[in-house]
């Protein structure tokens, strides 16, 4: 089980506090949505030049263009980016094709996602690892991910990322489920210490193993 700090809505001098701090701790690195969008793949590039050991996810929320957007992720040295379940098979497709290419991974959002017919043409179309994902803007209607969420996901055989508000005391009972990976933002990101908070939750994460 990975964990990986999210970096969203941060000036660039905040993340790269946020990284020094949890470096050791995390074993993903990702560059959220917005600060993409403020500082653009030359923010990403700078990361992967500061860490070249860790493993970084650019969360591009691709859902168009997929070629060029996944292409631009890995050519700035992301290992991983994100794709919506939402866009064309053709997009899904061709972001898979680029990945394979450069041995890197896709990881689809499954963001506001309730069909299991979408869920059987992503397996068909070849996807390996989903995200289930609470957004932000549900996160202020007071939905926060939480545990029945995983039977969505559940026969399909997809590597199962987690998101949506994730914090230490809601970290318990995701962990029970053992997912692949729990992606964390601001329980972490916004700490007043972020290197306890994210060893406090590690140590959470290490009773299942
Ligand atoms: O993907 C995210 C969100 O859509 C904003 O772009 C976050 O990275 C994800 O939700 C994790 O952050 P928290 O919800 O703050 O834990």
């Amino acid at each position: 089980m990975k964990l990986q700090l999210a970096l969203d809505r941060l000036t660039k001098e905040a993340c790269l506090h946020v990284i020094s701090e949890t470096k050791e701790i995390v074993d993903i690195i990702e560059i959220g949505t917005g600060v993409i969008k403020e500082y653009g793949m030359a923010f990403v590039r700078e990361i992967r030049e500061k860490y070249p050991d860790k493993t970084i996810l650019a969360d591009m929320k691709t859902c168009d263009a997929g070629k060029h957007e996944a292409k631009q992720a890995f050519d700035a040295g992301a290992d991983l980016t994100t794709v919506m379940a939402f866009s064309s098979d053709a997009t899904i497709k061709d972001t898979l094709d680029v990945a394979k290419q450069v041995e890197k991974q896709i990881m689809i959002d499954l963001l506001e996602l309730s069909s299991h017919q979408r869920m059987e043409e992503l397996k068909r179309l070849g996807v390996e690892l989903v995200s289930l994902h609470v957004g932000k803007d549900q996160q202020t209607k007071g939905n926060h991910f939480n545990t029945e969420l995983f039977s969505f996901v559940n026969g399909y055989g997809f590597k199962v990322a987690v998101a949506g508000g994730i914090r230490e005391d809601t970290l318990p009972e995701v962990v029970e489920e053992n997912p692949d990976i729990i992606i964390v933002g601001s329980a972490i990101s916004k700490s007043p210490h972020p290197q306890q908070t994210a060893q406090h939750m590690k140590k959470i994460m290490q009773t299942r193993g």
